[in-house]
């Protein structure tokens, strides 16, 4: 299948000479949702700007729903929904007229059921003859949504969508991104919240100075980069690790009283069958024990910090 969007050898140097992005390659499926990462000033923005058609690439090509962006802009354009970090509309106007003025700019005709099922699903509708200025900061996240929505597009893109935004609108927002992406919208994140990324997306970029380090499933990522963490909860207090164990990654916590192995997610267990064999050998008894998996957040960090 063609990929929704397709990003070949994509480099930005902007005016002052700043190298932004240097050879892009990256392609977006149809109805994924894709995660992008980075650190501050990695890229992220530059990128999305230029598949919306906001900043000039130096060099490289971008197709959005098989349209160049640059030589079939008002296609590629049509094809995509933009939710910007920051609302820029009229505050005096309603938010009706807001979302629908928004469908216009694309060329679309009025379509009234359309504009009436977003405001919905958003649940803007008892709101919708509502100043802008009149709502709160979460219905105004929703507005900007919304507007994105209003001339049907095939692709989403969502820049740091629950920045600031309470748990419980967050957790709305992740579940109406998932609707959308049931019917069949393709959206693309960017986010500084990992466990937003961890929750929702099906593939995850990683993006650092400018380069693409790394996309993967976020499921393969995780079992791949992923450490496991083996904790037993000592009867008595230790002062070291004991010297049969000093070849394993195993350490011993500060109070003596916790033994902590970690593993390889990847690799099969035998390491933990040696280690209790070894402690039972020894005589060394726990009164409990417990496993942990690495979170994404860690994983990131450990990536963008290489
Ligand atoms: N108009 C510009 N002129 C010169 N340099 C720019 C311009 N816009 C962005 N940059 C630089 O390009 C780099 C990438 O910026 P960009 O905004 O794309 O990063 P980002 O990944 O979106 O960061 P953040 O997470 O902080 O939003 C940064 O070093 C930034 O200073």
């Amino acid at each position: 299948m063609q990929p929704d969007i397709s990003v070949k050898h994509l480099s930005k140097v902007y005016g002052d000479g700043f190298q932004a992005l240097k050879d892009i390659n990256l392609d977006i499926r149809r109805g994924e949702i894709f995660a992008l990462l980075g650190p501050n000033g990695a890229g992220k923005t530059t990128l999305i700007s230029i598949i919306c058609g906001i900043v000039n690439a130096s060099s490289g090509q971008v197709t959005a729903a098989g349209y160049d962006i640059v030589k079939d802009y008002r296609k590629a354009r049509e094809t995509i929904g933009l939710v910007p970090q920051e609302l820029n509309t009229d505050s005096f106007e309603t938010v009706w007229n807001a979302v629908s003025f928004s469908r216009g700019l694309f060329g679309k005709a009025p379509k009234p059921a359309h504009i009436e099922k977003v405001l919905k699903d958003l649940s803007l509708w008892d709101k919708r003859n509502n100043r802008i200025m009149s709502l709160s900061g979460g219905m105004k996240r929703r507005l900007m949504i919304a507007k994105a929505l209003s001339h049907e597009p095939q692709i989403l893109f969502l820049d740091e969508p629950t920045a600031g935004v309470d748990v419980e609108l967050r957790r709305d927002m992740w579940e109406m991104v998932r609707k959308l992406r049931e019917h069949g919208v393709t959206i693309i994140l960017t986010t500084h919240y990992i466990e937003e990324a961890e929750e929702m997306a099906d593939r995850i970029g990683v993006i650092r100075g400018g380069e693409i380090i790394l996309v993967e499933d976020k499921a393969q990522l995780m079992t791949k980069l992923g450490k496991k963490e083996l904790r037993l909860q000592l009867q008595h207090k230790l002062d070291k690790v004991p010297g049969e164990l000093t070849l394993e990654p195993i350490e011993l916590s500060e109070d003596g009283y916790e033994l902590i192995y970690t593993f390889d997610s990847q690799r099969e267990q035998a390491g933990v069958t040696r280690l209790l064999r070894t402690l039972g050998d020894l005589g060394i008894e726990y009164r409990d024990l417990q496993t942990r998996e690495s979170s994404l957040e860690e994983i990131f960090v450990g990536l963008v910090h290489e």
